[in-house]
């Protein structure tokens, strides 16, 4: 009769009887023991330590037993195997899950991996792979998956695949993301999922956007994105906001400027102490300084200790996220392809006019050669605007003007003429160059050489959105030569052509380029 005999393997010592007993014992989850063993190498180990290990040769047995164990990392421990076994089969739900969570892991960064999106923070959950998965992972109502469907959203864009995720799992989240990529869904859909409609309790999530315009507008996206639902979405305008009764208007969800929302807050005691998204868009601008108090305002109010706040915008600096920080618990950071870059989808192209009248004639060039309506025509301020529009009203061209000067009406009825065709250049200050979804812009023209490289991209990101192409021109004169380089380099990384002397400039320290310039208007004084 065989001795417990002992074999000693990578310095651990097994006492071969209970290894046959365990194996045997426990032989319909060894799988579970180590999962990189292939199960007929470990079948036939267990077969033969069971049952023929007599009738084999001392030196062949230890042989195969030591192969049998070969597979076993897990022997590789001062610990016995009946104990690793023993532990192993306890375990057998928690393996099973550490295996599932392994997979997932992989299925995460190969996702990661091919739609670009880089993430930092602890424990940020895997991405979508499509929509559906917001119903079988997060019991998405199906009134949410038809309207995106019936909106022809069939696949959810990279930001939204991982930025959806890490705000259902109510984690804070600093995302940035492209222009025209889908970000305004990112924050829409997970607060639709997470918060009840028919507000028993008051506002549960505040939208804060730098303009007017786009507070409408995403109040418009939220409203068709909730349809089916009796949500209570307000767009906080002027009237509402010095005459709506809060105590008695039902509110879900708020979307509002910072000025107006702070006013609210302070002369008509708005209660935000139920919110639980707090969503910052454009929120680099909304860190700009203008607005750094109003902000400030709405954070406190927003006093819920478990309130979920994301800043999103497609171009977030390092101060940005760092004074963020102070008010951002855990958060979980987003970038998707190359940070505070433009779009790739658009086509660049830098144009030297030499001086303030030589652009005039640039653009009524580009008209003649190609007009590709819609073109959206950026300049540097209010009377600029003016300026412009009044000399292209002498061409046989639709144009129109948008700027602060006009009134609300006046500004919404440019933005609809537009966004319906029947203005086909319409001319504007910086008022409308972030978050406006114009559908399908062909061109957009920097007839004002932009002030920073961030105002750049996303006024070019006016066009180039929801995967289209889109094609943007930068007039540049000899002032504006000493500030190529940062419009040169943003378009360098989305793979433009640049001439290599612009490259080769000196970097400058001063970030804003905001010259005084000549005059646009070639018409006499006194008729203008
Ligand atoms: N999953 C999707 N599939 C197809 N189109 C989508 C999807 N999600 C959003 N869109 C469309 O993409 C366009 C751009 O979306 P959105 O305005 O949210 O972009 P954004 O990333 O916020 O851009 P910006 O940085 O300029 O604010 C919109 O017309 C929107 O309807």
């Amino acid at each position: 009769m065989e001795k417990a005999s002992s074999l000693l393997f990578s310095g651990v010592h097994i006492d071969r009887k209970r290894f046959a007993h365990d194996i045997a014992r426990f032989q319909p989850k060894k799988e579970l023991i180590n999962p990189e063993i292939p199960p007929d190498k470990l079948m036939l180990s267990a077969v033969e330590v069971k049952g023929n290990m007599k009738q084999k040769k001392r030196k062949r047995k230890d042989k195969d037993s030591a192969e049998a164990v070969e597979g076993f990392s897990v022997f590789k421990s001062s610990e016995s195997l009946s104990s690793i076994l023993e532990k192993n089969v306890m375990d057998a739900d928690s393996i099973e899950q550490k295996k599932e969570a392994a997979k997932q892991i992989e299925r995460s960064s190969i996702l990661r991996k091919k739609y670009k999106i880089h993430v930092s923070g602890h424990g940020a959950p895997s991405p979508l792979e499509s929509f559906a998965e917001l119903s079988s992972r997060y019991k998405c109502k199906p009134y949410l998956l038809q309207n995106l469907s019936e909106r022809g959203f069939r696949e959810p864009t990279p930001i939204q695949r991982q930025a959806i995720p890490i705000l259902l799992s109510k984690r804070d989240c600093f995302a940035c993301a492209p222009t025209g990529s889908g970000k305004t869904l990112a924050f829409l859909c997970p607060i639709l999922m997470k918060i009840k409609p028919g507000s028993k309790n008051g506002v549960k999530a505040v939208i804060l956007c730098p303009t007017r315009e786009l507070a409408a507008q995403t109040a418009r996206e939220c409203k068709k994105l909730a349809k089916g639902r009796k949500f209570y979405i307000k767009l906080m305008t002027k009237e509402l906001s010095t005459s709506g009764n809060f105590e008695k208007m039902p509110c879900d969800i708020i979307i509002s400027t910072p000025l107006r929302l702070d006013f609210v807050i302070r002369k008509r005691k708005l209660d935000l102490s139920r919110v639980k998204y707090l969503v910052l868009d454009e929120a680099d601008k909304l860190f700009e300084l203008g607005f750094m108090e109003q902000i400030d305002s709405v954070v406190k109010a927003c006093s819920k200790t478990t309130v979920v706040r994301s800043l999103f915008s497609a171009t977030l600096p390092e101060s940005v996220e760092k004074l963020a920080s102070t008010v951002m618990v855990d958060a979980v950071r987003v970038n998707v392809g190359r940070k505070n870059s433009a779009s790739e989808l658009i086509k660049q192209r830098l144009v030297f006019t030499g001086s303030e009248k030589g652009k005039l004639l640039a653009l009524r060039q580009c008209f003649q050669e190609s007009l590709n309506p819609p073109v959206l025509v950026f300049v540097q301020s209010k009377e600029r605007a003016k300026e412009l529009y009044r000399e292209l009203a002498f061409d046989d061209i639709r144009a129109d003007v948008i700027h602060a000067d006009l009134s609300q009406q006046q500004r919404e009825d440019a933005v609809n003429n537009f966004r319906s065709g029947k203005t086909w250049v319409l001319i504007a200050t910086d008022v409308v160059s972030r978050g406006m979804d114009f559908k399908g812009i062909n061109c957009v023209i920097n007839y004002d050489f932009p002030e920073s490289a961030a105002a750049y991209i996303h006024r070019i990101g006016r066009s180039g959105r929801a995967g289209r192409p889109g094609e943007a021109i930068t007039f540049y004169t000899e002032e504006d030569k000493p500030f190529l380089r940062n419009i040169a380099n943003v378009m360098a990384i989305s793979h433009c052509e640049v001439p290599a002397w612009i490259l080769a400039l000196p970097k400058l320290k001063k970030r804003k380029h905001r010259p005084h310039r000549d005059s646009i208007s070639t018409l006499p004084e006194d008729n203008t």
